[in-house]
């Protein structure tokens, strides 16, 4: 029988309606007892981790997260985070890079309407989670809507639908029909030993391109941030005429700032080989993100500069692909 751990976050489905509208309340043991219906093919034992909206969440509760799962992780054959959807992809992502090569599933979940509500998707969601929890696959996942999504690759694309998350520049691993578990991707294990680092340097800035960006707002960042994640447009171009702002990237890289090109465009990632707004970046000192997603990008960088303040190593670190974050298309 497999021995699984739940650990509690908060998040909608967690919330009650309060006066000041909905807000996580309940803990996991209460959780638990809406889904007591379940056949007890598993043990479970709770820990309510801490209770907010994930929109309050900072990188600081990925770190409370990932330890719990280290200090755990011999103890259980599986884990299920329950979890707000507004951040879910970013945690997922910082799960697994804070916690690679895990040879247990590490199982991300919400819901888009309460669990104290009449009509919900979330014991459906819950109950999946706890089906995926029990499969013999190693790292982090996000199980939402019937759909098992590969940890670095969800993304919140619908604000109220039940089928909030898509699986973005990678296949579904899964779907999930009743108790049933349809595979559509093989999960990779390489069985190289489960590793923990939880180091997080979260002086990181994420900056949306649009026309009429002033320049000299990049001047602002180098006393404030030591990696600047810069989302283009396209194919990843910087213009260069009128409001230049490869002037002042180049400027940022020189200061010792490392920075991630990377596009606005959801899906085929960038490919700055194409336009001369492209060829113009230096990558010799840029860092490419090939097809990552923003919301992989972003904790990816901080786990990067955690481990490490000289750009040519931390270059390399973003560059190398780790719990699929990067793939040629299609693979
Ligand atoms: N559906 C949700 O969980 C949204 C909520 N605001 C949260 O992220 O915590």
């Amino acid at each position: 029988m497999k021995k699984l751990l739940l650990l509690t976050t908060g998040g909608t489905i967690a919330s009650v309606e309060g006066e000041n509208g909905l807000a996580p309340a309940v803990d996991a043991n209460e959780l638990l007892s809406y889904v007591s219906d379940l056949d007890n093919e598993y043990t479970m034992e709770t820990i309510s981790l801490m209770n907010l909206d994930s929109t309050n969440m900072q990188p600081e509760d990925w770190v409370t997260m990932a330890e719990a799962v280290r200090d755990h992780y011999h103890a259980y054959d599986g884990f299920v985070i329950t979890h707000g959807t507004d951040t879910m992809a970013y945690t997922a992502a910082a799960l697994s890079y804070m916690l690679q090569n895990s040879s247990k599933p590490i199982v991300i979940t919400g819901s888009q309407i309460p669990i104290t509500f009449q009509k919900t998707d979330a014991k459906k969601n819950i109950k999946d989670a706890i089906r995926f929890a029990c499969e013999e696959v190693g790292g982090v996942y996000v199980v939402f809507d019937g759909r098992v999504i590969q940890g670095t690759r969800a993304i919140k694309l619908r604000t109220k639908s039940y089928d909030a998350f898509e699986s973005i520049n990678y296949p579904y691993i899964a779907f999930i029909h009743d108790d049933t578990i349809e595979y559509n991707k093989k999960t990779h294990g390489e069985n190289l030993p489960f590793s923990v680092d939880t180091s997080l340097c979260t002086d990181v800035l994420l900056l949306r391109l649009y026309p009429g960006l002033k320049p000299e707002m990049l001047d602002a960042l180098a006393s404030m941030y030591k990696g600047v994640v810069i989302e283009s447009y396209g194919s990843g171009g910087i213009p260069f005429e009128e409001r230049d702002l490869l002037q002042k990237i180049n400027e940022l890289v020189e200061k010792g700032i490392v920075v991630v090109i990377t596009t606005q465009c959801l899906e085929e990632g960038e490919d700055m080989s194409i336009y001369e707004v492209g060829r113009r970046i230096d990558q010799e000192l840029v860092i490419r993100s090939s097809n990552m997603n923003t919301e992989a990008i972003v904790p990816k960088l901080m786990w990067a500069l955690g481990r490490s303040t000289d750009p040519k190593e931390v270059k390399g670190m973003m560059e190398t692909p780790i719990a699929e974050d990067i793939t040629i298309w299609p693979s």
